[in-house]
């Protein structure tokens, strides 16, 4: 049974931590029937009887009042009946019951929903994040009762502008965008992909406190190139192929023009696209527009500082990094992004040019390894193509086994979508590595697309590794009361202060500089002890924290860049005077906590 009594201190010591938890007035628009289905404003049972007056509820709800901690309480026991009573069931049959009672709560009652996921982050972020969310938006036409966020489609070419006015919030600080068409490792899964847009947003809110009220999910339905998918009856999207070319362009740069119409303080997270359109988006909008992609810049950051925590793992000096041979399976967008954001860090560190400090990366493709003799090489992977006379022993297209025994390398980083690819001969071939504690980072997602799975690598590459992966794993049983330690390599450590830090800043662009300094906040979070225990990230259990300190840095390098603008009231000027606590306690005051406040309607 839930302790109401340690939800009551914890709930005091957290209104202490966050200001924003001493509720304000709420503005609502609404009066009766139209405030219960309405999951901003609605809190069921816990309507006290003079709001109830106020809001003409009375005689709506049962005469009952139940007090949040109650309903707290009650959905927590809930929610730990269903795990009893699905012990024994396929994890797919587990994950989705366990999503469906969360995705219930949301859709009726947002301040209860996040408050009970800000509580219980670890246990909830697998089911509305990876792994769940792949497997909900695999059957999300199915599982579909109630719309989330919104839907642009080909067929609103023209329409756009006025469309985005339909949205009912008068002010969006955040959106999350995706066309569908890259899902984690899952593929093209169309107008399903929503799924990812409103699992990263339930994330801004949990670890950055932006209001739920001010997030919009939106995915742009340019068709979809699944088979199976334009064949399900069932599907809920566009049946036709992909745009493509100038006319998928279009489509994207109305639906931007519309957002910063409308909102024209809005961020714009891309995710999830394909890879060449991740690159050519981010060239196109960068600009233009404050955005980021997650996947090559969010997604670099967090695998720049687990490169550099292992570096420490190993007893060495940061400047080491510049030695360390590093190969990265998987040449698209993720791969890319770290490999670039690695390249310059080498390059700050070592004083050498970039195009200097590429020799310690081995990049490999489904094709193998990436050289310069490849047909039709890529031009984004292009300078990381290896030149044929400096890996003597090597060919284009070696297979990734025979690259891991040649080079020996100190990380073996996967970003690849493919599950299972680190095999046991390639994990073997990490114990000859020249690393005294190797890294492997098997960073796909979800779970099934892991390149390898926590107690394999343990297994195979030897107890001393350091490991990570992009979707949660349990820690690793060594025997001998000695325990595999495993980290969680996910952008989520990054994109929510991203987002904060540069929504505080008032920043109108994002810049390398803004997103360098949300990675070194994050490498430098560990204490050495931490380190040496082969714990490269925080628990999630501090995303809060975490992100208070991250957003900060973000925040900071926008004031130092010249970029900041302000937020509400609290101006340029102002921003620069704040010390680096002070910022981060700014930050931190600005995230919004979930408690009841009084409604009060206006006309
Ligand atoms: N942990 C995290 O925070 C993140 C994880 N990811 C994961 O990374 C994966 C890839 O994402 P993107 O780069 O955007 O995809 P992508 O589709 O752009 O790139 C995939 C790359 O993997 C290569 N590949 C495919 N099969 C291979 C094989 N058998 N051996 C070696 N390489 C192979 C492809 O040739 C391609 O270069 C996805 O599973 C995604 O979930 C992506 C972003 C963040
Ligand atoms: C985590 C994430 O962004 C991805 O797997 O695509
Ligand atoms: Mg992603």
């Amino acid at each position: 049974m839930w302790n109401i009594a340690r939800f009551a201190a914890s709930n005091l010591s957290r209104s202490r931590r966050f200001s924003s938890a001493i509720p304000g007035p709420c503005i609502v628009h609404k009066r009766g029937a139209d405030i219960l289905h309405d999951p901003w404003f609605n809190k069921d049972t816990g309507f006290p009887l003079t709001e109830r007056d106020r809001l003409g509820l009375r005689g709506l709800l049962p005469p009952r009042v139940i007090s949040f901690e109650q309903q707290y309480a009650r959905f927590m026991e809930s929610y730990r009946s269903l795990e009893k009573n699905t012990r024994g069931q396929s994890d797919g049959i587990v994950s989705l019951a366990k999503w469906r009672i969360l995705n219930r709560l949301h859709d009726r009652n947002e301040t209860l929903y996040y408050r009970v996921l800000i509580d219980n982050i670890k246990n909830f972020a697998p089911v509305i994040y990876t792994p769940t969310v792949g497997l909900v938006c695999q059957n999300y036409s199915g599982l579909f009762r109630r719309p989330r966020g919104m839907y642009f489609s080909a067929k609103d070419k023209g329409e756009m502008m006025s469309m985005i006015y339909n949205w009912p919030a008068h002010q969006v600080d955040m959106i999350v965008l995706t066309d569908g068409s890259r899902i984690l490792g899952l593929g093209d899964l169309g107008v399903q992909g929503i799924g990812i847009p409103i699992g990263k947003l339930d994330m801004y809110v949990a670890a950055a406190g932006i209001n739920p009220q001010r997030i919009l999910p939106v995915m742009l339905d340019v068709g979809t190139n699944n088979q199976k998918l334009l064949e399900d009856p069932l599907y809920l999207g566009l049946r036709q192929p992909r745009l493509e070319g100038e006319e998928y362009l279009s489509i994207v740069d109305e639906f931007m023009e519309a957002v910063f119409t409308r909102w024209p303080k809005a961020i714009v997270q891309f995710e999830d696209f394909q890879m060449k359109w991740a690159f050519e988006t981010l060239q196109r909008y960068r600009k233009r527009f404050c955005m980021f992609n997650d996947d090559i810049q969010g997604t670099a950051g967090v695998a720049l500082a687990g490169l550099l925590g292992s570096v420490r793992a190993q007893g060495r000096p940061l400047s080491d990094f510049a030695r360390q041979k590093i190969v990265v399976v998987g040449a698209g967008s993720a791969g890319l992004g770290v490999l670039n954001m690695a390249a310059q860090a080498v390059s700050r560190m070592s004083g050498n040019g970039e195009a200097a400090v590429k020799k310690q990366f081995f990049l490999l493709d489904k094709d193998g390894l990436v050289t310069k003799e490849r047909n039709e090489l890529d031009p984004s992977a292009a300078p990381f193509a290896k030149d044929p006379r400096e890996i003597e022993g090597l060919r284009e297209g070696a297979g990734l086994v025979e690259v891991v025994k040649k080079v020996k390398p100190h990380v073996l980083l996967g970003l690849s979508g493919v599950g299972g690819v680190f095999n046991e001969e390639v994990l073997k071939a990490m114990r000859e590595s020249d690393s005294s504690k190797p890294a492997i980072f098997a960073m796909s997602n979800p779970t099934m697309n892991a390149e390898c799975t926590a107690a394999d690598a343990f297994r195979h590459a030897g107890e001393n590794i350091v490991f990570a992966s992009g979707s949660p794993f349990e820690n690793v049983d060594l025997g001998n009361g000695k325990v595999g330690h495993v980290n969680q390599a996910n952008n989520m450590y990054l994109f929510p202060g991203i987002g904060l830090g540069t929504l505080l800043s008032g920043a109108r662009f994002i810049t390398d500089g803004m997103l360098q300094a949300a990675a070194e906040c994050l490498a430098s979070y560990m204490t050495d002890e931490d380190i040496q225990n082969g714990i490269l990230y925080p628990s999630i259990n501090s995303i809060r924290n975490i992100t208070a300190e991250v957003g900060a840095a973000v925040l900071r390098a926008a004031v130092a860049e010249e970029l900041a603008e302000g937020h509400c009231d609290v101006g340029p000027k102002e921003l620069k005077n704040m010390s680096k606590e002070m910022t981060v306690e700014y930050v931190r005051s600005n995230m919004w906590f979930p408690v009841y406040s009084p409604l009060v309607h206006e006309k």
